[in-house]
């Protein structure tokens, strides 16, 4: 988790979104397969969605298509919890997740989303519901809500 929050503070502060650090780690040998963090890839992107897309890249084909080229067993690490919904409107992350869930076996989070955009994020039960297990990485809130707020108006 801490390595993802340093990634989050790598994202341009914005103030319409969180500024979120991801990894996804394979879970046989504990490597990183991919980090991404907000805005690292053109498109408004979500850190959660740039380790899929680079994934996607790795393999020369589509998130979308991703599953496919994916055996090995994943977890992911996002400092705040994948969304459920963006004022985007743009797929929110808990459905990308969601179309991993053949090899991304659970997903750490470092702090619930504020609900300062969407109001409170049912994310987590959705990510449950379809077999996929979140939990919370204690410890490191403070400094992961500092980092993820840090492009809003302050007051
Ligand atoms: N888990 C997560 N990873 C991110 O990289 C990120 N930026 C958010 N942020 C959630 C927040 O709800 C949305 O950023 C706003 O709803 C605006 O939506 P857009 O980001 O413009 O699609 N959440
Ligand atoms: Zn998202």
């Amino acid at each position: 988790m801490r390595y993802a929050l340093a990634l989050a503070d790598k994202s341009p502060p914005k103030p319409t979104n969180f500024r979120v650090g991801a990894i996804l780690v394979k879970l046989e040998d504990w490597s990183i397969t991919a980090a991404g963090y907000t805005l690292e890839l053109p498109g408004n992107t979500h850190a959660e969605e740039c380790c899929l897309l680079k994934l996607a890249e790795q393999h020369s084909t589509t998130e979308e298509k991703l599953a496919d080229f994916m055996t090995s067993p994943h977890v992911l690490y996002t400092t705040v919890e994948p969304c459920y919904k963006r004022l985007s409107g743009k797929l929110p992350c808990v459905e990308r997740v969601m179309r991993q869930k053949a090899w991304i076996q659970k997903v750490y989070i470092g702090v619930l989303e504020p609900e300062t955009f969407v109001g409170p994020n049912p994310g987590r039960r959705i990510l449950e519901e379809a077999g996929i297990d979140v939990s919370h990485v204690p410890g490191l809130e403070d400094e992961i809500l500092k980092t993820a707020t840090a492009g809003h108006v302050s007051g």
